[in-house]
């Protein structure tokens, strides 16, 4: 043990990644590979706050701004939130701050106290790799067939002149005998998608590649992804593909409600500047990509800008009051934290919150995960190519969920 510079105890183990994950269930947030694989990892629980509704941003942010300041000038304690998607959702929006702090880089975790006085603070002996699940993957409330008919919905709305962009979801529910080995579903996850970010934060676990809203100081930046095609390994193929998403008007008819809809939020609180969209390719699938950069007028933090820019048409649609609407009227179940926020903050206001895309959460008794995935409606949009967006967007869970093929 050393002490660090807020008067508190920092410990070093050197260990990979792998083993880092493995102690206890920690809260989580990766980036990168190789060399270049950062990230934070929280234990314990020195405070939660929830909210629900309109405000649940606002009651958040405020929550851990009043709880950090009672931790005195020299502590920047972090935070790690996940938010609903919709504001009327049965789920709770939640902000954890963990008593430990972990920042695993170069092979070496760095452990240390968030609180001055850690009761019962310590950092959990890694676990031993569960058994291998058996997964069993159920439909979810939309099935392929009525998520075909949903799309065909929308496109039909879009005809009649109700909303211009709608983004439709769906859901699976991979259930298992046992509970789930979250640890290793992280590790994979995390091994598999090193352009994404990997998180975990209560109970909601995957690996988004869409950065909503990023800050350091008065810095602020978003990369708005809207608009895919699918990514096979073939590099030539792939390299064909990605001229093709590049020169599709219907992906980028998609793909400007998403980037409109975030520049002129964030433009509402800071000078922005937005490059013209590139093709972003994943493992997977490859999107449109569009960087926002911007200086803050005043000080928002982390949280309270996720705030503003969400629901980007990324995730909802144009106009965006009427895609809710729409959305809840043709997906008929509840998103939950899906395609909210999530990520953490520090108290000082800087932080990085993803959408949560490529992603479930784990049921409460640990033995399922509900997955989601969804895809951006257009005029022209055709259901069965829709359908397999989302099967393309269910594998980084999927293959993460299962690992090696079975008969
Ligand atoms: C809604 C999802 O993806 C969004 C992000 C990138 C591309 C999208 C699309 O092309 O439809 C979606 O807007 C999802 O992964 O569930």
């Amino acid at each position: 043990m050393t002490t660090g510079a807020a008067g508190q105890h920092t410990l070093q183990v050197q260990e990979p990644f792998a083993t880092s994950l493995r102690r206890g269930l920690p809260l989580v947030w990766a980036t990168g590979s190789g060399d270049d694989l950062t990230a934070t990892l929280g234990w314990g629980e020195a405070f939660r706050a929830t909210a629900r509704g309109l405000d649940r941003f606002g009651t958040l942010d405020d929550a851990f701004t009043r709880w950090a300041a009672r931790q005195g000038p020299d502590a920047n304690p972090v935070a790690f939130a996940t938010l609903t998607f919709a504001h009327d959702s049965s789920a709770e929006s939640v902000l954890v701050v963990p008593q430990l702090i972990g920042r695993w880089a170069g092979g070496v975790l760095t452990v240390a106290s968030q609180v001055a006085e850690p009761v019962g603070a310590r950092l959990p002996r890694p676990s031993v790799p569960g058994e291998f699940e058996e997964l069993e993957l159920l439909p979810g409330t939309l099935t392929r067939q009525r998520y075909r008919q949903a799309v065909a919905a929308a496109v039909g709305r879009i005809a009649d002149g109700e909303v211009e962009k709608v983004v439709i979801a769906r859901d699976l529910l991979a259930t298992s005998p046992d509970p789930l080995d979250v640890p290793a579903l992280l590790a994979r996850l995390q091994e598999a998608n090193t352009a994404s970010w990997t998180f975990h934060v209560d109970g909601l676990v995957g690996s988004s590649p869409e950065m909503l809203v990023a800050t350091t100081g008065d810095r602020v930046h978003s990369q708005v992804l809207a608009g895919s095609a699918p990514v096979t390994g073939d590099v030539g193929l792939d390299d064909v593909t990605a001229t093709r998403l590049a020169a599709s008007a219907k992906d980028h008819a998609e793909h400007a409600y998403a980037a409109r809809s975030v520049a002129e939020r964030l433009e509402t609180v800071a000078t922005v500047s937005t490059r013209d969209p590139q093709v972003k390719r994943l493992r997977r699938i490859m999107h449109l990509a569009t960087d926002i950069t911007g200086t803050l007028h005043d000080h928002h933090s982390a949280l309270a800008l996720a705030g503003i820019v969400h629901p980007s048409a990324a995730v909802c649609g144009t106009p965006t009051d009427v895609a809710f609407r729409v959305i809840a009227e043709l997906e008929g179940f509840d998103r939950g934290r899906y395609a909210g926020p999530v990520g953490w903050v520090d108290a000082r206001g800087d932080g990085e919150f993803v959408i949560a895309l490529r992603c479930g959460q784990v049921t409460a008794d640990g033995t399922a995960i509900r997955l989601f995935a969804g895809g951006g409606i257009v005029a022209g949009s055709v259901p069965s190519d829709e359908l397999a967006e989302t099967a393309r967007k269910f594998l980084p869970m999927y293959e993460a969920l299962s690992p090696v093929d079975r008969p």
